[in-house]
Order: C-alpha cells, then sequence, then structure tokens
C-alpha cells in the first residue's frame, strides 16, 4: 500500500484558487485586478502604505506564500480597506470595496472556514 502524503499545500492552494476566482468575478471593472499607481490615483502611495490588489494575491497563492484561508482573508481585507481609506464614500472605488469586502466575509466566514477545517483533517 503506497502511503498518499496529505498535500495540504496543495489542497490550501486549489481551495484559495477557488475563492478568489469567485471573488473577483465581483470586480467586473478591474478596479482591484492589478496594483493601483500613482498616476491614476494622485498620493496613493504617501497614503496607503500597505498595498494589496488580486494580482499580488495570486501570486502569493502560486508560490505557496499563504499557510491558511485566515492569512489570505488578512489580504483581502486590507485590499478593501485600502480603497475605503483613499476613496471618499461616494465614489465608485469605495462602494464597489465595500460589496467586495461583504461577499468576501460571507465566502470566508468562520463557521464556514471551521467546517473546512475539520473536513481538511
Ligand atoms: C487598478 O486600479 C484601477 C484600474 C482602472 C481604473 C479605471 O478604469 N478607472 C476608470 C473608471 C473611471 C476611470 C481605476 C482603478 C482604480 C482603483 C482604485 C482603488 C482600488 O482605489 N482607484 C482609486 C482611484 C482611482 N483609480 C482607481
Amino acid at each position: 500500500v503506497v502511503e498518499v502524503k496529505e498535500d495540504t499545500k496543495g489542497v490550501l492552494r486549489e481551495c484559495l484558487l477557488y475563492i478568489q476566482k469567485y471573488l473577483q468575478r465581483k470586480d467586473f471593472n478591474g478596479f482591484f485586478a492589478y496594483p493601483v499607481n500613482d498616476v491614476i490615483a494622485p498620493g496613493y502611495s504617501s497614503i496607503i502604505k500597505d498595498p494589496m490588489d488580486f494580482s499580488t494575491m495570486l501570486s502569493k497563492i502560486e508560490n505557496d506564500l499563504y499557510n491558511s484561508i485566515m492569512d489570505y482573508k488578512n489580504d483581502y481585507v486590507l485590499m478593501c480597506n485600502n480603497a475605503m481609506t483613499y476613496n471618499r464614500p461616494e465614489t465608485i472605488y469605495y462602494k464597489e470595496a465595500k460589496k467586495l469586502l461583504q461577499s468576501g466575509m460571507k465566502m470566508m466566514s468562520k463557521e464556514k472556514l471551521l467546517t473546512m477545517r475539520g473536513s481538511l483533517g
């Protein structure tokens, strides 16, 4: 009998790719698809100290830099909070960030993570 080594890193990567694919579909304008720069958002780099976007999160997933879904969730919340810090509430960016945050929290709710962790063993 060949002992199949539980490749948890691979399982985590599949989960994160699935979650990101689902959440990124909501960013149909692509406002969160790649890093915001000072050309499109004046003064951005002096206001936002820890920028985050979906392309950065994808490369972190692919390089196994996330040790848990909670790690990924922290970057996701950071990305949304950055947009709600730099942009005024009446802007499309603030509004979209708020929607992304809500759907992300539903997708990665604590109880869901606990059941998932349970089934992962
Ligand atoms: C990768 O970021 C972007 C890419 C494309 C666009 C864009 O197409 N903006 C057009 C819609 C009205 C101008 C905006 C952004 C963008 C994101 C953001 C965020 C996420 O804060 N942002 C803030 C101020 C100005 N522009 C932006």
